[in-house]
């Protein structure tokens, strides 16, 4: 935690905090020891289930492991909690961490901040005390060193409010590296959703910086504490926008003393591999739940009506199943079972028939008949032309390749518009050689599931900037999580693709998780309030039905707008940056995609050291960043570039440009030779003196 904003002057009782910290990293230093020196014990045998045993136990024991180590910028414990005596038995006082650490006796030294005990600290009020006489949250240095602490007695006369102190000293901590956990600062709204149960699913509509990627991944911390077992069945997986975000978060589940959570983008999730790309028409079309429709009457279509019947002959006999009896046979099948189990169920209902004309004359065939029956060459052959194997790729293949085609599976689902943007100008010549687009991918997912079932469930899905899925997206991330839950994420405010699914009763049906509970986040914590009301005055045309968000605190010079001419911007971009630079943390330029390579160089030749967005690990100061790229991140001090040319770069372009002016924890200067998009420019004029 950063400096409290009050110092603390009791320094014997200082003194003995720090002797307890220490006493707790030693505890803690044991703990992992003797975790690494336990024998995992081996079962000999080399068969799977035993291999896979060992393996198991090897991997269980390097997740402890990793869980227990001391990272040297992470605090062991960041608040302390005195109850009533007697409320908790023979512990009066509790100190409050991001894990649980005991003195190697069983008592305990840190208690996690998960643990029903702690709930207070981020409850108790004077009001409702919940049996604490105390509250008491440290200060820490960037090294963990404990530099203070504040006590905040909730019996007796009030005193300031210091939670809020904490809490704005916190946010604004100078940013160095990626996001940091916000354990020691929780806000109540927030608490209530992280320590929702597992289910039903939840839904947090939030503006931005209002913490939700925060609360997803604390409640991530929270489910894997209460439901460890349930959830490592079928395993916890993260969804973000793309890696740039998620090499953001990646610290803050590691940090909590979670290391077992996949992060991955949806398209590493679906796992296809995408070399194509789509005209916007065909993208948002190829998105929308109607095509699932279309999907399952393409497929469907390469079932036909048998012309002829079956003949099987065993010795001199000779057993015929009519064509009219085998079309039965489909007709009923079709409309009950999944594409590639069907396949298998025509050949055995086939087999039936024969086993039943086999009795008739007098034979006792057993089951293993009927199988010798369905595999057989004339069973196989006619399967084969009635009901053939199919892969994906050859349906939607067929689909955008033949306009007839579409048009008949299409029926009114879709506008002969919308048929006429999906059809490949130019086809590839086979199924295997198509180059397939990130949409694409998720057709082919959908069709995978109508030809087979997926296996399996995870037990809890977190999907981030939700509001950016398509509905096939959606589904297929619904599929992956039949009997899991969700935590769903995101602001409609920020939507920026074409395809995106709609409101969250949409948004949830798609997922099948139509029983979430949707709650709304409306403290703004990363951004400064006169930014806030700034990005605001777009919400009447970006997103009408949304409330406007209220910024926590207000920030001296958090805004300002530099006019200037073209030919002085490459200048004044370069001052808006070095101005930022005097101050601490991290800074961004932020620009419309074409032109941020080309400003990087104009910051290099200026003297300045930026790196642009992705291209290294290491943290810089300066950072260039594609205003597709924004989403999701936040830096200490943000310069942007020419709104007017982020607006014009897609069709989304204002919600582009909302995402892009709600970066900044404590300045965001912007600085144009273009008009301002004209619901802002109004402000604009006003904030005009303010110069860097
Ligand atoms: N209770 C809190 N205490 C301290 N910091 C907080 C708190 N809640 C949120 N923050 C900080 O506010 C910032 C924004 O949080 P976060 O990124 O989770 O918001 P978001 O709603 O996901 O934003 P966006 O919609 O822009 O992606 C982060 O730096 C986060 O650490």
């Amino acid at each position: 935690m950063a400096e409290p904003a009050l110092i603390p002057t009791h320094s014997t009782e200082l003194e003995a905090e720090r002797a307890f910290l220490a006493e707790a990293r030693d505890a803690l230093a044991r703990m992992h020891q003797a975790v690494e020196d336990r024998d995992v014990p081996l079962i000999g045998g080399e068969d799977n289930d035993e291999r896979f045993t060992n393996e198991s136990n090897l991997l269980a024991r390097r997740l402890r492991t990793l869980a227990l180590r001391d990272l040297p910028d992470v605090p062991l414990f960041f608040g302390l909690l005195d109850y009533e005596p007697g409320t908790i038995e023979e512990i009066d006082r509790i100190h409050i961490g991001r894990r649980h650490v005991h003195d190697g006796s069983g008592a305990p030294l840190v208690i996690d901040w998960r643990a029903p005990v702690s709930v207070p600290f981020y409850r108790a009020t004077r009001s409702d005390r919940q049996r604490v006489v105390l509250r008491r949250r440290y200060g820490f240095s960037d090294t963990a060193e404990l530099t203070g602490f504040e006590d905040e007695p909730l019996i007796g006369a009030a005193e300031a409010d210091q939670a809020d102190a904490f809490l704005r000293a916190e946010i604004e901590r100078p940013r160095t590296g990626p996001m940091r956990d916000i354990v020691a600062t929780i806000q109540p709204e927030q608490d209530d959703l992280v320590r929702a149960p597992l289910h039903p699913s939840v839904c947090v509509q939030g503006a931005p910086g209002t913490g939700k990627t925060a609360v997803g991944l604390h409640r991530v911390a929270y489910l894997l504490y209460t439901e460890r077992e349930r959830l490592s069945r079928g395993g916890v997986v993260i969804v973000g926008p793309n890696r740039s975000f998620l090499s953001y978060i990646r610290k803050v589940l590691p940090a909590l003393g979670e290391v077992d959570v996949r992060q991955i983008t949806i398209e590493e999730l679906i796992t296809r591999p995408a070399a194509g790309s789509d005209p916007p028409e065909a993208a948002r079309t190829k998105g929308d739940a109607r095509i699932a429709r279309v999907l399952e009457r393409a497929l469907w279509s390469f079932v036909g009506t048998p012309t002829d019947g079956v003949m099987y002959t065993k010795g001199s006999y000779r057993y015929r199943v009519h064509d009219y009896e085998v079309a039965e046979m489909v007709t009923s099948l079709r409309g009950s079972m999944k594409h590639g189990p069907g396949r298998d169920a025509l050949a055995q209902r086939i087999a039936h028939a024969v086993l039943v004309l086999m009795e008739r004359r007098g034979e006792s065939p057993d089951d293993r008949v009927q199988n010798a029956v369905a595999r057989s060459k004339p069973v196989k052959a006619l399967v084969d032309a009635v009901w053939p194997r199919v892969a994906p790729e050859q349906v939607l293949h067929r689909l955008l390749s033949n306009a007839d085609f579409l048009a008949e599976c299409a029926g009114d689902d879709l506008t002969a518009d919308e048929c006429a943007a999906l059809v490949w100008p130019r086809a590839p010549r086979s199924w295997k050689s198509a180059k397939w687009s990130v949409a694409d991918t998720v057709l082919l997912d959908e069709l995978d599931e109508l030809i087979e079932r997926r296996q399996g469930s995870l037990g809890h899905l977190v999907i981030d900037e939700a509001q950016d899925l398509s509905a096939m997206q959606l589904r297929a991330l619904g599929r992956r999580c039949r009997s899991g839950s969700a935590t769903v994420l995101g602001d409609l405010a920020q939507a920026t693709t074409s395809w995106a699914a709609g409101p969250w009763d949409q948004v949830l049906a798609h997922l099948q998780k139509a029983d979430a509970v949707v709650a709304e986040l409306d403290r703004g914590f990363r951004v400064p309030d006169q930014i806030i009301a700034f990005a605001a005055k777009l919400l009447p045309q970006i997103a009408p039905t949304l409330g406007v968000p209220r910024g926590v605190r207000a920030v001296d010079d958090a805004l300002s707008v530099v006019r200037t001419e073209q030919a002085s911007l490459p200048d004044a971009l370069a001052a808006a940056c070095r101005a930022a630079l005097a101050g601490q943390g991290s800074v961004a330029l932020i620009a419309a995609d074409e032109q941020i390579a080309g400003l990087r160089d104009t910051l290099t030749a200026a003297g300045l050291e930026p790196t642009l967005l992705g291209e290294t690990e290491e943290t810089a100061r300066l950072t260039c960043v594609p205003a597709s790229l924004a989403k999701g991140l936040e830096f200490d001090a943000v310069v942007v570039a020419e709104p007017a040319r982020i607006v014009s770069a897609e069709p989304r372009g204002l919600q582009r440009l909302y995402v892009v002016l709600t970066r900044a924890v404590s300045r965001l200067q912007i600085v144009h030779a273009e008009p301002l998009p004209s619901a802002l420019s109004g402000e604009a004029a006003d904030a005009e003196p303010d110069t860097p």
